[in-house]
């Protein structure tokens, strides 16, 4: 049967492109003139910037990626007017057909959870295509989020070993069974993966596997074989490119390579006088350094596809 998976590698497919851009808006690194006439006192004033300054990375690289994941903590610090911003962006990006992944990391009791889910995966405002999990309650936390994915033709991300520093000291921890945390996890997903595979192989339940970590993601690679990888930390938090042909499969899908930073502020490591662009400039830096990750990404993906 067909599930989110199966639009989501048909767009990878499309589009010719895995690459996922974050939407992190940090008004420090917002160009000058998107600024000028901002009222820094008011959370309706910077969220009216936030939106535009999305509606700009939309545009500039709507050709490039085929997913938009905004980080829901740079819009709620605004209050209510973040969240409009957020409900604004999620509109904007579904107007020019790009995926929404809710990047909110949640995970409660169940019931909570059950909430959580039809904020995220229902059909309200906030609601995206696909949101990203926190599997620490355990199974009733995350259940829920996989009957709403089920049950509304959308998907989510468990989070399995995540890209920062210090992942290690639970993710990696050894059970008194002898297997690693990490590991565990993954045996678990897999179950309920491998039960709800569309017709591409892969279920709409996937996973987040850091891209600083690729000797970990061979191994989850093989593990879970109907889980589409979300890898974040491509770029500015170490991971290279050359070491993401690991979480692809062997015809190059399997996996969405996700950056933020590195893309919407790509005008930073440009110029040093980064802070005075014009909006044509902010335009053609994030475009290009879009279409440059698209064929890193690319060259490694199609790479191991031939190998
Ligand atoms: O779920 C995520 O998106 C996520 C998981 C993870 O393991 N590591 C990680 O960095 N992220 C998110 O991905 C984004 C990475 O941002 P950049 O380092 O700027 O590309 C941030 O919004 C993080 O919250």
């Amino acid at each position: 049967m067909r599930n989110f998976a199966d639009k989501l590698i048909e767009e990878v497919s499309r589009k010719n492109s895995a690459l996922v851009v974050g939407l992190d808006p940090d008004l420090e690194y917002f160009p000058d003139y998107l600024l000028e006439d901002v009222d820094l006192s008011s959370d309706e004033s910077i969220a009216d910037a936030i939106f535009e300054f999305n509606r700009i990375i939309i545009d500039a690289v709507a050709d490039e990626v085929i997913a938009v994941k905004p980080q829901l903590a740079y819009y709620e610090v605004y209050g209510s007017f973040g969240i409009q911003a957020l409900e604004r962006t999620i509109a904007y990006a579904r107007s020019k057909d790009l995926i929404v992944i809710n990047d909110a990391k949640r995970g409660d009791i169940g019931s909570t959870s059950a909430a959580y889910a039809r904020a995220y995966l229902g059909k309200g405002t906030m609601a995206g295509d696909m949101v990203t999990v926190n599997p620490f309650l355990g199974s009733d936390g995350y259940m829920p989020f996989i009957q709403a994915a089920r049950d509304n033709n959308k998907g989510l991300f468990l989070l399995l070993k995540t890209s920062n520093p210090s992942s290690h000291e639970l993710q990696d921890l050894q059970l008194a069974n002898g297997k690693v945390l990490y590991d565990m996890l993954a045996e678990e997903i897999e179950k309920l993966a491998g039960d709800s595979a569309g017709v591409h192989g892969y279920s709409y339940i996937g996973a987040v596997v850091g891209g600083t970590y690729p000797e970990e993601a061979a191994k989850l690679r093989r593990a879970l074989p109907h889980s589409i990888f979300l890898v974040p930390g491509f770029g500015i938090q170490g991971g290279r490119a050359e070491d993401l042909s690991e979480f692809f499969d062997d015809k190059g899908n399997g996996a969405v390579i996700s950056s933020s930073r590195g893309i919407i502020y790509a005008y930073r490591n440009q110029r040093s006088d980064w802070s005075r662009i014009v909006e044509s400039e902010l335009i053609r830096y994030v475009r290009e350094e879009a279409s440059t990750a698209k064929e890193q990404i690319n060259a490694v993906r199609f790479h191991k596809a031939t190998r």
